[in-house]
């Protein structure tokens, strides 16, 4: 950044096309050679030409705008500084409610040790530093995420860590602040809030969501064996993939309803896998698939290897095509019967002691992105001046500011509670305890954040439906928010959990 200073008389002096500076957050601005590449044309910047264009600036753009294009500052306005606050690299927000009560620098929780604030700090330094720009470029141009990203990820134990707390982490010291036998499920919430601020849904997906949600199934429920041992060592160490296959064309949540097949063969030694598999995140690309299948007498899981016999083909869905999301076809494909999760035709305890997890995690991701787009709308009803004066100072804007804020909090509030009673149980406890609840603050933070992306868009207009711009964040979850209203069960299903597990609790006396 140049260091020159310049009175506001010798900015004024350049206020012609061709010859052309501005003054914006009491920096200088030499837009002479930039007016025909300007997004917004050269007229309104010919109309600012030697003036203090702050106002006007900020009523339009993003402060990342100025990061972009630095390279176009000539200086500093003599005897002022720049006001404008810039998160850097692994800060925290200073917006208010930009970051959960726990964290803003008078935050006290009972639940958070000096290790998850650790934690914290160094997930949210990696995410901005590595993820963040891809992320980015990803989303936009729809191409997959790259064996570099992995490769670190991988390096660093993040592929490991975001399976959750288990034995896949003992002996490792996490990003050098948490031991692996100590990573419990606060860490885990932790983590897996930090990775989604990259503000790119597809890429949260494609950033090996398929692994989340199927290597644990093969950590808990498959036998030891060598085989076995190779499949997490390769897809932890980023050089296998895998993802989980479960949902079909002809059922969704209905996991009874499924039509895939494995037939044993006739010497008992192998399965043969025939049937479709529709919206597998990650299907695209990944080695390994964690397929529903029916068997002989019910419903079984079973972790098969791409082969001859396996074929993916992209889907376009509302999110961009970074997530890798396939149809996918196994036309006979076969595997030993050691493949098998669990027991077999009795699949279903696999799957649903599963989505515990996968549904956990998808909270910590949607409560998170929701309070993003608070901090956004924030941001926005702050600098934007309608009618003039700032849209902040209109009662009906911080009605609808109000409600956000609540429904965040109070979501949040609630998650942290669950992730602390996940801390305190066996897996086996979290499926016979959990699952009710999980389900039911999955299906309320989803119809929250439908009610946050609706008021967000209002509160941005016709920017809240750019894609590009100040409402690109509130764009983009107004357009994928329903991503967590649907994977992992639909919010109908989980509230009807939530509900029906409760009742099974119910005392048998009349009350
Ligand atoms: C350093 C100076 C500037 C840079 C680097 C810049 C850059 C950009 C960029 C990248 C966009 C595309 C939209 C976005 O990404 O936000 C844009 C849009 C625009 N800019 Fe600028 N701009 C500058 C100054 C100004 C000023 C001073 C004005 C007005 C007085 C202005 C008016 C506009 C308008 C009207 C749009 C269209 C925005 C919309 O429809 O939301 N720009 N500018």
């Amino acid at each position: 950044m140049p260091h020159a200073a310049l009175t506001r008389e010798t900015v004024a002096s350049h206020n012609k096309p061709g010859d052309l500076w501005c003054i914006i957050d009491h920096k200088v601005y030499d837009l002479s050679d930039f007016v025909d590449a300007h997004p917004g044309g050269s007229v309104v910047l010919e109309q600012v030409a030697g003036t203090d264009a702050t106002k006007a600036f900020y009523n339009l753009h993003r402060q990342e705008v100025l990061e972009k294009y630095s390279s176009l500052c000539i200086g500093t306005v003599e005897g002022e500084k720049s006001e404008v606050v810039v998160r850097g690299i692994g800060e925290l927000s200073t917006v208010p409610y930009a970051e959960p009560l726990w964290l803003r620098p008078e935050g006290k929780s009972p639940y958070f040790k000096d290790s998850h604030r650790a934690l914290q700090r160094k997930v949210r330094g990696f995410v901005d530093e590595f993820v963040t720009p891809e992320a980015q470029e990803k989303e936009k141009d729809g191409t997959y995420i790259s064996q570099e990203l992995i490769d670190r990820m991988a390096k660093n134990d993040l592929l490991a860590m975001r399976l959750g707390p288990g034995k896949h982490l003992n002996g490792k010291n996490l990003l050098g602040v948490v031991k692996g036998e100590e990573f419990d499920y606060l860490h885990d919430m932790v983590q897996a809030q930090e990775f989604v601020r990259s503000n790119a849904r597809g890429f949260q997906d494609g950033n090996m969501a398929g692994m989340m949600i199927s290597l644990t199934a093969v950590l808990q429920w498959m036998p030891d064996s060598p085989f076995k041992r190779q499949v997490v060592e390769d897809v932890l160490a980023g050089k296998k993939k895998i993802c989980l296959a479960i949902t079909e064309a002809f059922a969704g949540s209905d996991v009874a309803g499924l039509r895939t097949t494995a037939t044993k063969t006739k010497d008992g030694k192998h399965y043969v896998i025939r049937g479709t598999k529709k919206w597998i995140t990650n299907g695209m690309w990944c080695d390994y698939f964690v397929v529903g299948c029916r068997t002989e007498k019910g419903f079984s899981v079973i972790l098969v290897d791409r082969q001859e016999g396996v074929e993916t083909c992209l889907i376009k869905t509302s999110y961009s095509t970074t997530a890798g999301t396939a149809f996918i076809e196994f036309n006979d494909a076969k595997v030993p019967v050691g493949n098998l999760l669990g027991e077999e035709d009795k699949g279903f305890i696999v799957i649903m002691s599963n989505f515990n997890h996968e549904r956990f995690m998808m909270c910590c991701g949607v409560i998170r992105m929701s309070r993003t787009v608070v901090e956004e709308c924030l941001k926005w009803c702050n600098q934007r001046i309608v009618f003039g004066k700032p849209l902040i100072e209109q009662a009906a804007i911080r009605q609808k500011l109000a409600k956000m804020i609540s429904l965040v909090e109070a979501n949040q509030a609630w998650l942290e509670s669950i992730a602390y009673q996940m801390t305190t149980m066996s897996y086996a406890e979290q499926s016979k305890h959990l699952g009710g609840p999980i389900g039911l603050l999955k299906s309320y933070a989803t119809r929250s954040a439908h009610d946050i992306a609706d008021e967000a868009v209002n509160i941005f207009g016709g920017r809240g439906i750019t894609q590009s711009g100040m409402g690109k964040v509130v764009e983009m979850f107004h357009r994928t928010y329903k991503f967590d209203a649907i994977l992992g069960g639909t919010e109908e299903i989980l509230a009807d959990l939530g509900v029906r597990q409760a009742m099974k609790k119910m005392p048998k006396a009349m009350l």
